[in-house]
């Protein structure tokens, strides 16, 4: 049956737009068959539900021909051989010592994060070089990277980077990537459930590198604190590796204690830097090869000079140029990604503290003395730190000067940075008046 789809999919290749082949078509694998059905996967709902609008009947038609018999389609998502497959990357993850934890430590390493798939910059060139060296065991006694920067500039595709590195050319050393908020959560997890010890032993002894996102989360926890500096004690003392990641440097992240403090301080500080358009072009161009897009260069240069903001958003505005030509079955030209980049770009130089301010204090009904007042009424937190979180997102301002220009120190700014990040988690109404102020202020509305 894996043959009647190999040539299915050479028919489909003859029928099909290229563009529309390469994003719809090429990547459905073959299952299993059962009876009168062939089961294939695809990578997600959004392209199941695609596939089977758009292609579902010609698909059949196709698998009738190749068959010489009627045959049903049965569209899943996932991975096609999730066991055997050398590229599955549980196979990448560090196995877990038996341990009854929790099942919700740690993450699996994205394929795509590796070295040779990240595009090298000035901004970037003492970060990657940092990160890579330590990956190949060359940064001599330095076994610890705090890799820093605004977010959607790389570090955890370089943080993931070096954990691949490892894989690949030390295939038994125990790499465990996890975010602070997850070491936090396993950890409260195993101390509930009365299994603190083996939670102790899994990262102290039982991890050769640990990649740790976004250790900021830890401000005010504690507990946490106290745990993680011990942990990272012991793995320094065994000669392990740890690579810290966050938006900020470790002198700026406040209580923290300063055994922790400390700890996070000794790793090499590499920051990345925002690309230039030269740089932004490079990204594009090799996140084009590698998605299969054929751009035309004067999209790609206008891509680059349009979205500055950072690489996620550099990247999302590429593959919103492919999906969209696909879908609408137009040529890929520069009105189609002018259309993307309005609905990406946001007049963001036009966004101060005071639009902000006066935003949100419209729609929450506050007054501009109630935001930077002492008030501690849940009517007046709430969008004071809407507020802020705002501030942080749009503007280039420190925590410092945010925290100033509402009348609290830099703390209390990342505890309400916090506090939204959470809630918008929630996926829940909250999350929608968050999206409704971004939008009013990316489109330059009051
Ligand atoms: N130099 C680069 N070359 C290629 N891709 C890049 C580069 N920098 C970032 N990216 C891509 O940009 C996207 C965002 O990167 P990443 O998630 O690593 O950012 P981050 O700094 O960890 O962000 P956050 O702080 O929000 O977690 C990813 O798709 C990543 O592959």
């Amino acid at each position: 049956m894996d043959q009647i789809w190999k040539r299915v999919k050479s028919l489909l290749k003859e029928k099909v737009p290229g563009h529309s082949y390469r994003m719809w078509i090429e990547p459905i694998e073959f299952c299993e068959d059962c009876a009168d059905t062939i089961v294939l996967s695809c990578p997600n709902p959004f392209s199941r539900k695609r596939i089977s609008e758009q292609y579902g009947k010609l698909i059949e038609s196709a698998l009738c021909d190749a068959a010489g018999q009627p045959l049903k389609m049965n569209l899943i998502v996932g991975a096609a051989h999730p066991a055997d497959s050398p590229e599955n990357p549980e196979e990448r993850q560090m196995k877990l010592p038996e341990m009854d934890l929790p099942a919700r430590g740690g993450q699996l390493l994205r394929q795509d994060y590796t070295f040779d798939q990240f595009v090298v910059g000035k901004n970037s060139d003492f970060a990657y070089t940092a990160a890579l060296s330590l990956a190949a065991r060359k940064l001599g006694n330095q076994n610890a990277l705090y890799l820093h920067s605004k977010t959607g500039l790389g570090k955890s595709h370089l943080s993931q980077a070096v954990g691949h590195h490892i894989l690949k050319a030390f295939p038994n050393e125990r790499v465990y990537y996890i975010t602070a908020e997850d070491f936090m959560n396993e950890m409260t997890g195993a101390y509930r459930s009365d299994n603190i010890h083996q939670f102790k032993d899994k990262y102290r002894h039982n991890c050769d590198v640990l990649l740790l996102e976004d250790v900021h989360f830890l401000s005010g926890k504690n507990g946490t604190q106290e745990e993680l500096s011990n942990t990272l004690e012991s793995l320094m003392n065994s000669n392990k590796k740890v690579i810290y990641s966050s938006c900020y440097l470790p002198s700026e992240i406040p209580k923290v204690n300063d055994k922790l403090k400390s700890r996070l301080s000794c790793g090499l500080i590499s920051k990345i830097d925002l690309p230039d358009y030269k740089v932004r072009l490079r990204i594009l161009k090799k996140a084009a090869r590698s998605g299969g897009f054929a751009l035309p260069d004067i999209v790609l240069q206008y891509l680059a000079s349009e979205l500055v903001d950072d690489v996620r958003q550099l990247k999302s505005g590429l593959i919103g140029v492919a999906a969209r030509a696909s879908l609408l079955g137009s040529a890929v030209d520069l009105e189609l990604a002018r259309n993307v980049v309005d609905d990406i770009v946001t007049s963001r130089e036009q966004i101060t503290l005071d639009s902000i301010k006066q935003l949100v204090c419209k729609y929450y009904k506050v007054t501009l003395a109630d935001l930077t007042s002492r008030s501690r009424r849940q009517a007046i937190v709430r969008p004071r730190q809407v507020a802020m979180y705002l501030s942080r997102r749009y503007t280039d301002h420190s925590l410092q000067t945010i925290g100033r220009s509402f009348n609290r120190y830099h703390a209390t700014t990342l505890h309400a940075l916090k506090a939204v990040e959470k809630g918008l988690k929630e996926n829940g109404p909250f999350q929608k008046h968050v999206d409704f102020l971004s939008q009013r202020l990316e489109k330059g509305r009051g």
